[in-house]
């Protein structure tokens, strides 16, 4: 709120305020105190109604963007497979810690690869798990805290939380930097008292024809206190942003410990349907959270204390009724407007929606841009898109013509009848001293045992000029400071909005790492099972894992998807080394799952589970994950460029490995080694693959697991690729329908599709009855 208060006040007011007594003054600021405090209160509660109004208007926000979210599901589902599909390969290929530090820059190329993704969707559609069917289930689910934001205990237990890891002790750089904001906001609204008592003098100078004075007041004072109140005002900014950044690094990296680790990204990501979009939470969520908090602090910590010395300081001119009257003023009007206030949570959220329907449109024939063209459907098209953009221009022209009704109440209210208040409570002592406004004010003066005494006339024109401008200055700073406090009721719902996403994130992160739930999943998965799954209530005990032997052992294990279903049971079956596997089985049957079960990224269920440690068992997928970085990299992934130079590995040596794989041109091409370029887009499907073989060898571990890795490679390559594994004494864990593969594989594991399995011999004579002519499967 702002007033208009310019102009001279009429003379004759100094005399009053001489006269007045040094004990009635004393007890007219201790009333002001206590008015100022009291429409604290009064301020506070509006506020607090202003946040349960708020809170309304966000939870009307969250739904639409609920289903603005669910409209845009298709987009985001291609985008979070690029990044499940790369949390997968990053657990499987023990790349844990290098992913730590790629996490940021891969989630950026995943977000920018999603235009690519619905160009290209023909490639990513290949990638059976979408995640974000499970965020669709949340998203529309009533009972998500999304649409539960309230400004209650749990949200001060879980703010006082983060303040926790914000601020970890009272020795560290954030408590004196917190510490720092507040003693430079006291200074900032001490200046600003004596900037109101300076312009007061330059005046009283002005009008008194004082030279001496003026030149004191004016040019000595100010050329002396501008250093001072420059500095304070930078340093203030600079403490605030210093804060906000350090408040987001403590969070980030709190958050990144927890989802980094463990492989929690990958459960929280696949075996969890808690959270959706856990890239937005860290990323801008834990940055909106920490701004807000940070804002809040010192937009409530500042105004409150401007309220106190504003209010104390008038005091001493006006009484208490100063500014009592127009902290009343204010909060009568705020109600005013509050109740007159069209719903605009819902008309923004509404207009969001539909901002959200027609990018959608848009987007979405980006997306079918080919089928939509074979269908000749532009025509269709456009009436469709055009419809949308309709729809949303008339909800626009509703929200224009609803803004224009109460900006016009808004003008009268808050700026021109807040003007005609503020003149006269600031000349109220000259022409407002009987009459109605002492009846008006005796009830308030009587309960605060103030005496709103008529005051004497003034007679100093000089004094009476000094007395105006100051006063005005100090009311002005005291609406300022009333208004930011009402705002600061939107910015309190505002972080319980974001505190309780960023504490959703903490609990669900945390309850994953849970010893009881790394190995078993959530605990919950089972406890939520009814009576009648009793076949996977017996399933779902829970299994041991001995991991540290040298060869791979399931004993009656089973797996269960995340879904609960029962995909194969009492599973039993040994790899030794050297003995190579196929796995067959229809699509969906549990394949690529049994490796889950076996690399840990899915629970043990059932029975015991022997394997080799982790670093000595690799996994390849159909589409191999490829790192941000360069072409060395690619192949020693997850290994760093450091570690490999520690390690004495050359350049040559790689280059070996590439020839291996017949893509030792690749190299030779610009930058060579050093080439940093997004591989996933430059190399072909088959390529791709055959990068990956390469950095089997390249890390030639005891044990490899091949997910149809070589689909897309010639047969002749992929012959040679198999036959070179072995020679490296790479035991093979493979899934494929080719049955080209067959010859390179001692053991078949065949799922049925129905949770049975067999396990049995190739014997060399089976080969070729169950390959046709053409190298295509005849019998399975
Ligand atoms: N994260 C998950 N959440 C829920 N269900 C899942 C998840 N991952 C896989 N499934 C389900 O588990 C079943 C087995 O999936 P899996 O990927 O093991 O199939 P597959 O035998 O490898 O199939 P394909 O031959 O098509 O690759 C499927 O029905 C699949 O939908």
């Amino acid at each position: 709120m702002e007033f208009a208060i310019g102009g001279r006040g009429p003379g004759g007011w100094a005399g009053a305020f001489r006269a007045a007594s040094r004990r009635r003054r004393a007890a007219r600021v201790a009333a002001a105190v206590v008015a100022g405090v009291a429409a604290v209160g009064g301020a506070t509660y509006y506020w607090t109604q202003q946040a349960e109004c708020d809170e309304e208007n966000s939870t009307q926000l969250e739904n639409s963007i609920d289903q603005e979210a669910q409209a845009l599901l298709e987009l985001q589902r291609e985008r979070s497979k690029a990044l499940v599909s790369s949390a997968t390969v990053a657990a499987s290929g023990d790349g844990v810690s290098r992913g730590r530090r790629q996490a940021t820059a891969a989630a950026a190329t995943a977000r920018a690869g999603s235009n690519r993704g619905i160009v290209n969707s023909t490639n990513v559609a290949e990638f059976p798990r979408a995640p974000s069917m499970a965020a669709l289930k949340t998203s529309t689910d009533p009972t998500s805290s999304r649409t539960n934001v309230k400004v209650d205990r749990k949200f001060f237990a879980q703010l006082w939380r983060f303040v926790r890891i914000v601020i970890p002790s009272l020795r560290s750089r954030e408590c004196w930097v917190t510490l720092g904001i507040g003693a430079t906001l006291v200074a900032r609204t001490r200046l600003d008292i004596w900037v109101s008592d300076n312009a007061g003098d330059i005046v009283k100078a002005i009008v008194a024809r004082d030279r001496d004075a003026f030149m004191r007041k004016c040019v000595r004072d100010i050329s002396i206190m501008m250093f001072p109140m420059s500095l304070v005002n930078n340093v203030l900014k600079l403490l605030i942003s210093l804060l906000r950044v350090m408040a987001r690094k403590r969070l980030t990296l709190y958050f990144h410990e927890l989802y980094l680790s463990q492989l929690t990204f990958y459960k929280a990501t696949n075996l969890d349907n808690r959270i959706q979009n856990i890239d937005q939470l860290v990323t801008q969520d834990v940055e909106k959270f920490c701004t807000t908090l940070v804002n809040l602090y010192s937009n409530v910590s500042k105004p409150l204390l401007d309220v106190v010395l504003f209010s104390s300081r008038l005091a001493r001119s006006l009484g208490a009724k100063g500014p009592a009257i127009m902290i009343g003023y204010f909060i009568l009007t705020s109600a005013i407007l509050r109740k007159l206030q069209p719903p605009f949570g819902r008309l923004t959220a509404d207009e969001q929606r539909l901002e959200g329907d027609f990018r959608l449109c848009h987007s979405r024939l980006i997306m079918h841009a080919e089928e939509i063209a074979f269908y000749g459907g532009g025509q269709r098209e456009k009436f469709f898109i055009n419809g949308t953009f309709e729809k949303l221009l008339q909800h626009m022209q509703r929200i224009f013509m609803a803004r224009f009704r109460i900006g016009l109440l808004d003008s009268i209210l808050v700026k021109y009848l807040a003007t005609i208040v503020g003149y006269c409570v600031v000349s109220m002592p000259i022409f407002f001293t009987s009459g109605f406004v002492r009846t008006l004010l005796a009830p308030l003066g009587r309960s605060l045992n103030v005496d709103f005494e008529k005051p004497t006339d003034a007679d100093d024109a000089a004094q009476v000029a000094e007395m105006y401008t100051r006063n005005s200055r100090l009311l002005i700073s005291l609406s300022a400071a009333i208004g930011r406090l009402v705002l600061s009721g939107k910015e309190l719902t505002r972080l319980a909005g974001y505190t309780t996403r960023v504490g959703e994130l903490d609990s669900v992160l945390r309850d994953l790492r849970r010893p009881e739930n790394a190995l078993h999943g959530s605990v919950s998965a089972v406890a939520k099972l009814g009576m009648e799954d009793v076949e996977l209530r017996a399933a779902m005990v829970p299994g041991r894992l001995v991991d540290n032997v040298d060869y791979v052992r399931f004993e009656h294990v089973n797996i269960v998807s995340p879904d609960r279903i029962l995909l194969a049971k009492d599973l039993c079956f040994e790899v030794p080394p050297g003995t190579n596997v196929l796995i067959t089985g229809p699509n969906g049957c549990g394949k690529s799952s049994l490796f889950r079960v076996l690399c840990g990224l899915w629970p043990l269920y059932g029975g015991t589970l022997y394997r080799p440690p982790r670093g000595r068992m690799f996994y390849i997928p159909q589409r191999p994950y490829l790192a941000i970085g360069s072409l060395r990299e690619q192949v020693i992934y997850p290994m760093t460029t450091l570690e490999m130079r520690d390690r004495n590995i050359r350049d040559e040596d790689l280059q070996k490995l590439l020839d291996e794989v017949h893509l030792g041109e690749l190299s030779r091409r610009r930058n060579g080694w050093d080439n940093v370029c997004d591989w996933s887009d430059v190399l072909s499907g088959g390529e791709k693959q055959r990068l990956a073989m390469a950095r089997l060898f390249f890390h030639r571990p005891q044990y490899a697991v091949l997910d149809e890795c070589t689909s897309a490679v010639s047969l002749d390559v992929e012959g040679y690729l198999y036959t070179h594994a072995r020679e490296l004494g790479i035991t093979l864990i493979t899934v494929s329908h080719r049955p080209s593969l067959w010859r390179f594989h001692e053991k078949l594991l065949r799922f049925d599709g129905h949770g049975g399995w067999t396990f049995t011999d190739i014997r060399p004579e089976d080969i070729p009855q169950l390959t046709g002519v053409n190298g295509e499967l005849v019998a399975a």
